[in-house]
């Protein structure tokens, strides 16, 4: 099945994973240290696209912020500036609304703190945010309403190859974010690492 990009999100931990039938060469970089981007590698087409390369993950506020476009700025940036992370998310999603391309795409996000976790999605006929105490998933498409998923990973690292291992099709490439005592960390699963 093909259900395009996803979050799972739950307390702690959290990944986001780019799936993708038409730009799948792609990659996850790392851009300063609170900073996850998707980047088009070498073997890309040129595309004005603006969905294709946006920042996917941002340390922020109490934990991270993931989600599969540009809305990650601004709900980062909220978040940062003490919006409690529902208000975040509905805001930003409300205020960029869902992608204007051929599949009217939604955009999905998610926030990971220690003891809590958020997600949300905008689609074209609504706006779902949720908190969260235990592992849920949203994606693009087929699967656009927040579900419980069982999620297992500890690490940052094992969410990223978690998500990007799991049966959807089309993986291109993963990020995945762990809300510690003692801050956030990053992990990355992209198509040529082991
Ligand atoms: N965020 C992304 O990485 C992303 N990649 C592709 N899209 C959008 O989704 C459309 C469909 O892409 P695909 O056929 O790869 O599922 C693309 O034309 C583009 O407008 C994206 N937008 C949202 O998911």
């Amino acid at each position: 099945m093909y259900i395009g990009r996803f979050v799972v999100v739950g307390p702690k931990v959290g990944a986001y994973r780019v799936s993708s039938r038409s730009f799948p060469n792609r990659q996850v970089t790392r851009r300063g240290d609170d900073t996850l981007t998707v980047v088009p590698t070498a073997a890309a087409a040129e595309t004005d696209n603006p969905y294709v390369s946006y920042n996917c993950a941002r340390v922020a506020g109490d934990g991270a912020v993931i989600g599969n476009g540009s809305h990650v700025d601004p709900i980062a940036e909220k978040y940062d500036r003490g919006y409690p992370a529902r208000d975040a998310l509905v805001e930003a999603l409300h205020a960029m609304d869902y992608e204007k391309d051929d599949y009217d795409t939604p955009r999905v996000a998610g926030v990971v703190e220690h003891d809590a976790a958020y997600l949300g999605v905008v689609r074209r006929d609504a706006l779902l945010v949720r908190e969260v105490d235990e592992p849920h998933l949203v994606a693009t498409y087929e699967e656009n309403e927040p579900r419980p998923f069982e999620f297992e990973p500890r690490t940052a690292v094992a969410a990223a190859r978690t998500v990007y291992g799991l049966d959807f099709e089309h993986a291109v490439c993963a990020a995945g974010v762990h809300v510690g005592d003692g801050g956030v960390g990053f992990g990355v699963q992209n198509t040529d690492e082991e």
